[in-house]
């Protein structure tokens, strides 16, 4: 992996490919990867590879760079070179399988790597037999994504995402989110909307026995809510106009609001 694209010097990733049968799931995966900073793709013994066909068609942007660059390797190279984790699915037909125990979850196997630094290869199978025994004997760790039970094979791409999804703290400065808390009502914001619905209830002359209770459950209702300022402003220019137009409706007779 090279320097330009290495988020984290101390953990270098590849993705290892044995036997794909199917050109678009290699295209998913180097889209995947490039999604999450991993731009090393081996495969081992892989279909032809058309630039015109599935797997640049799947590839996204990743037709750019981690498919072109990809390059063929045995498995016994891979585990010369490499910290590997294989993956597999575990399901009630093929238990008995994979005698290797025990297997981790992706979360595991990125907790796990937060004290060890190391190349690490992540290597997945075949879309139908997966990887041998011999193959996972190899390894040396185990990944099964958790799944239910009754059908917990995924899909070979689908698979690759989540276990880099779940590594990803390792390879990508993650899109910053919306902050929430920042766009968050003042709590001076959300008293000038207490303020109008009590004035709203004056307008239209609310009795005043249950004022108080419907008061409270204005409040209650707000603090739950959480508005951002401008559900807040929004909230509060309507209860202001419904007073004011409880107040004076002459004012509203040419006003289709
Ligand atoms: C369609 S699966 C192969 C099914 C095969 N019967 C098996 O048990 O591995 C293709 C590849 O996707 C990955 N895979 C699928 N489901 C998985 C799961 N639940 N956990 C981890 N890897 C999985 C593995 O790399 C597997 O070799």
């Amino acid at each position: 992996m090279s320097d330009e694209h290495d988020s984290d010097a101390d953990h270098e990733f590849v993705v290892v490919v044995v036997e794909p049968e199917t050109p678009g799931n290699v295209g998913t995966i180097a889209r995947a990867m490039k999604n999450f900073g991993i731009y090393d793709l081996r495969l081992v013994n892989p279909p032809p590879l058309d630039p015109d066909g599935e797997a640049y068609g799947f590839a996204g942007h990743a037709r750019e760079d981690v498919l072109p660059n990809a390059t063929e390797t045995t498995l016994e190279e891979v585990v010369e070179e490499f910290h590997t984790i294989g993956t597999t699915a575990i399901s009630h037909e093929d238990s008995t399988r994979h005698i290797r125990y025990p297997f981790k979850t992706p979360v595991e196997i990125a907790d796990s790597l937060e004290t060890v630094k190391t190349k690490t290869a992540l290597v997945f199978g075949r879309e139908g037999t997966g990887l041998d025994n011999e193959e996972i004997a190899m390894l040396d760790e185990v990944c099964c994504i958790p799944a239910d039970g009754r059908y917990p094979v995924l899909n070979l791409g689908q698979a690759a995402t989540i276990l880099m999804y779940e590594l990803r703290r390792f390879t990508v400065e993650e899109t910053q989110l919306p902050d929430v808390e920042r766009e968050r009502a003042s709590e001076a914001e959300i008293d000038v909307i207490y303020h109008f619905f009590d004035d709203l209830l004056d307008a239209i002359d609310y009795r005043e026995h249950k004022r108080k209770k419907t008061s409270r459950m204005m409040r209650r209702l707000i603090g739950r809510a959480h508005p951002t300022e401008r559900e807040a402003a929004t909230l509060t220019g309507v209860l202001r106009r419904a007073a004011e137009r409880a107040r004076h409706p002459e004012r509203f007779r040419d006003d289709d609001n």
